[in-house]
Order: C-alpha cells, then structure tokens, then sequence
C-alpha cells in the first residue's frame, strides 16, 4: 500500500492556487494513486456550515480562529485521518497557514493562542506526540496589487476578500514569516507567472519531493 501524502495550498485571496489544485490531483491520478480533494474551512457538512458562518457573519477575532479551527478538527477526523490512513493523496485548498496568516497577521490576533488550538486541533490517534502538518505546502507567492487586480470583477467578495491591501499585505508577509521559519515544508511558488508556467513550478516542486 502507497504511504499517504497531505498536501497544502497556500496564498492571499486570488494568488491563483484554486485553478492549480485540480491539475495536480490529475497528475497524482495519471500516476495511480487515490486523491481526496478538499478545502478549509469546509470539506465536510459540518465544516462546511462553519465555513459558511466564517466567510459571511460578523464576529470577533477570537471567534473566527475558533470557527476556523472547529471546522479543522472535524475535517481531520471525518476525511483527512481516514484517507491518509488508507494511504491516499489528500489536496486541501487552505489549512493552519492561513489560521496563522489570516487570523494571527491579518486581523492581528494573538499568534501564541492560535498554536495552542493547534496543538489540541491536530493531536491525532496516528500521531503519538506529533502533530498532523501537511506534508508540503505549496505556497503561492503572487504581490497583493496583482492578487487584487485578478479578484476584481471575478467573484462577489466574502469577509475577507472585501479587506483592504493593507490586509492582504500583513496576510502575505504571514505567510512569508512561515516558509522562512519551514523551509523544508514549504515550496514557493512564484504565482505572479501565467498559468503554464504556475502549473510547471507546482509540479516541479511535488516531484523534487519525490511524490510524485
Ligand atoms: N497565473 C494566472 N494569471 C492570471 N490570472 C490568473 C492566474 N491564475 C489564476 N488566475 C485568475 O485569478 C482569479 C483568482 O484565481 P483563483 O485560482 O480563484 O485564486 P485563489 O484560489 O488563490 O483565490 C481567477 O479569476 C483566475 O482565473
Ligand atoms: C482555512 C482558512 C481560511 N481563511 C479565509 C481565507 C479565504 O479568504 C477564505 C476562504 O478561502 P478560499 O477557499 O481560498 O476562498 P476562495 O475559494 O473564495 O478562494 O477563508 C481564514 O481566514 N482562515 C483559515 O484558517
């Protein structure tokens, strides 16, 4: 049986990884393997609920991580553990990154709450005293002048799609401060490029590691 992989896809709103994920899930397909392909918030109908109050209703900052991270246990517990134990590909658009980027430097919350939540969200069975982090995080590295100006006109907005540049610049240099401090985690990609030479880098990036 194939060892189960956890992948991650990172960026501000409109970096471009959602046009991204589905072409690596064919390529893991094309080379025999079962792919699960999910999303944070969401990925199960609870999780799903959650995402919907997150992305919609008002709330204090505090309430959002813990929305974000009540979503995360279920979909580990209900999707992620379970294929990851039948030895399966998971592809999940967003994960803890974000909390950290979006919730920690976006909205400024404390970053030393959010890594206590994480540590009781992704202490799994499968894991005695580690946690579940995905395996590599694909991180869409696109300035915030070119993520806004592809989002423009593409969709209606949620809460934080409709934040200001200032927003998504602290959310950016969130993720930046994360890859710098894991670098054998995270691939940059430089999402700024077209959409050939993306979907190039991503899959160079996933067979550098050897997953592919
Ligand atoms: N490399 C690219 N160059 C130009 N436009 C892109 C590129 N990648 C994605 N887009 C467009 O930018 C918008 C946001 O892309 P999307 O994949 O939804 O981003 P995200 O999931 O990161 O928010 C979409 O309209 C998409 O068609
Ligand atoms: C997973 C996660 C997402 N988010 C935010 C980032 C995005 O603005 C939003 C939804 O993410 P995403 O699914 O990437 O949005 P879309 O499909 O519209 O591109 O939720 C957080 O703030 N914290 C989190 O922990």
């Amino acid at each position: 049986m194939s060892q189960g992989v956890f992948l991650s896809f990172e960026g501000i709103d409109g970096a471009g990884k959602s046009s991204h994920v589905e072409a690596l899930a064919q390529a893991f397909r094309d080379a025999g393997r079962a792919v699960v392909l999910t999303r944070e918030p969401g990925g199960t109908p609870l999780a799903e609920q959650l995402r919907a109050l997150a992305l919609n209703a008002p709330m204090d900052p505090l309430t959002e991580a813990l929305l974000m991270f009540a979503a995360r246990r279920d979909h580990l517990q209900s999707v992620i553990e379970p294929a990851l134990a039948r030895g399966d590909v998971v592809l999940c658009d967003r994960f803890t990154d974000a909390t950290f980027a979006y919730q920690g430097y976006g909205r400024g919350f404390d970053l030393a709450v959010l890594e206590a939540l994480e540590r009781w969200v992704q202490t799994v069975d499968a894991l005695p005293g580690a946690l579940r982090q995905p395996d590599l995080t694909i991180w869409f590295d696109v300035p915030v002048a070119i993520a806004a100006q592809r989002l423009a006109g593409a969709r209606v907005p949620d809460r934080f799609e409709s934040q200001p540049q200032a927003f998504f610049q602290r959310v950016a240099d969130g993720y930046a401060a994360r890859a710098a401090a894991q670098p054998q985690r995270f691939a940059r990609i430089d999402g700024a490029q077209d959409r050939d030479a993306v979907r190039a880098q991503v899959l160079a990036a996933v067979r550098s590691k050897g997953m592919l």
